[in-house]
């Protein structure tokens, strides 16, 4: 049997960064940038106020106290967007709103609170009531960037800060890596659609929604197929159609790849360049991996769906960040070490991907209360971890401390 580390890491493989696409600040939300954002201009591009109040020259102020009150004449008015030319003049100051540019003469800013003055009000003069050191309270140019600075590094997952970093120094576009678009295929002769009412023997197909959703969770668009028979032919076909589809980046499919009598996803890829594997993990076991003819990466996950849910957390996830261009060290779950408070058990010789809830930050419990079944599917409304029960331990005890990833937070 293949270790759980083997099998994710032959997923992974069949990933890699899709092409680079030029998006509009718009579109960039949720994608990762394929170059360097890079400041052309320095960032504030001039020197400015960082208070409302005067542009005054230090050295006119510096006696300034509420006692000995220094007096100034106003030249001229600084709102932000409309600079003022004047230059301020020994014994002169210039009344300037934050953002405007610093005017010339001018070294430093008294905020109005420490005037007499009285915004809006404009009056000739102001009585500066505290000295200011040179610089005080002037942005630099150049301060947050330089011409040439990296401001949103290549790799970067683009989020509100860094949409507003970009806009920031005046780019509308950016180079991100296209979003996967993931068909996802329920197999299944039982299936019928949610909605629609079963008859004995059938059951509503839960495993396509919940992976249309995963896609989108983990960042790519979805396309839904589906429940498909459990008819060879007509799958092969379905996934011809997927794999000639040039906007179709990889296809994960449910169900038919275990032992039984009508595996449709086995039978139909048998001898193709999908191999069907044991893996010693819990639930998950039976997988197929590989690519169909044309090239386009396949996961056949297990229909059970604790499994489906499990297998695509360890398996596709990681492989569709990875198209999407975040790094390889970034691409799993993050990792919290928690004390369980029950226990049960587990598959000698497999490793354990058991769905958790946590009870408290270092506390977790399992959401399937009833068991550990892959069958469980409504207890999967409860999970907020995977804890990580290595192949070698048969038995979790309450107080057992596990690797637990957060697939909530
Ligand atoms: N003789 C053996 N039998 C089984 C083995 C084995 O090694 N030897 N492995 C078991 C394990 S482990 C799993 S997991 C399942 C995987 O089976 P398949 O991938 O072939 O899946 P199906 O048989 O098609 O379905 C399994 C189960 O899941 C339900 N299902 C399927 N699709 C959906 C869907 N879209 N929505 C909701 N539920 C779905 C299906 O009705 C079955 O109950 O095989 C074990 N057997
Ligand atoms: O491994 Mo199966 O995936 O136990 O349910």
């Amino acid at each position: 049997m293949r270790t759980l580390t083997e099998h994710q890491d032959a997923a992974l493989a069949l990933a890699a960064p899709l092409p680079p696409v030029e998006v509009g600040l718009a579109d960039a939300l949720g994608l990762v940038a394929a170059q360097d954002v890079v400041a052309d201009a320095p960032l504030p591009r001039w020197d400015n106020s960082a208070m409302d109040g005067f542009a005054v020259r230090a050295a006119d102020v510096e006696p300034a106290s509420p006692d000995t009150p220094v007096t100034l004449r106003v030249l001229d008015d600084a709102p932000a967007g409309a600079p003022s030319s004047a230059t301020v003049e020994p014994g002169t100051a210039i009344r300037i709103m934050t953002g405007a540019p610093l005017p010339a003469g001018a070294d430093a800013v008294v905020p109005v609170e420490q005037t007499d003055a009285v915004f809006p009000q404009v009056t000739p003069t102001v009585r500066i009531r505290a000295g200011v050191p040179r610089a005080m309270h002037v942005r630099r140019a150049g301060e947050d960037a330089r011409p040439g600075d990296v401001v949103v590094a290549r790799g970067t997952l683009i989020g509100a800060p860094q949409v507003g970093a970009v806009a920031s120094v005046g780019r509308d576009r950016l180079s991100v890596h296209r979003r996967p678009r993931v068909a996802v295929v329920a197999t299944g002769d039982e299936l019928v659609a949610p909605g629609e009412p079963p008859a004995h023997g059938q059951l509503p197909d839960s495993n396509s929604w919940l992976l249309a959703a995963a896609v989108r969770e983990a960042g790519a668009d979805p396309v839904r197929l589906g429940p498909l028979p459990d008819d060879p032919d007509a799958l092969l076909g379905a996934l011809a159609r997927l794999d000639d589809d040039p906007t179709i980046d990889a296809v994960v499919t449910s169900g038919g790849v275990s032992a039984g009598a009508f595996d449709v996803v086995k039978a139909a890829l048998a001898g193709t360049g999908v191999e069907f594997v044991a893996v010693a993990v819990q639930p998950g076991k039976p997988q197929g991996l590989g690519r169909l003819p044309a090239g386009t990466p396949l996961f056949a996950l297990p229909g059970n769906p604790v499994s489906v849910y499990t297998s695509f957390e360890v398996f596709v996830r990681p492989a569709l960040l990875r198209m999407r261009g975040v790094d390889v060290a970034d691409v799993r779950r993050t990792e919290v070490v928690a004390t369980t408070d029950d226990g049960w058990r587990s598959p000698a010789g497999r490793a354990q991907l058991m769905p958790v809830r946590f009870v408290a930050p270092d506390r977790v419990r399992r959401a399937t209360d009833g068991g550990s079944g892959s069958h469980l599917a409504t207890r999967l409304a409860l999970v907020e971890g995977l804890a990580v029960v290595p192949a070698d331990v048969d038995e979790v005890a309450a107080g057992d401390v596990l690797r637990v990833l957060r697939v909530r937070t």
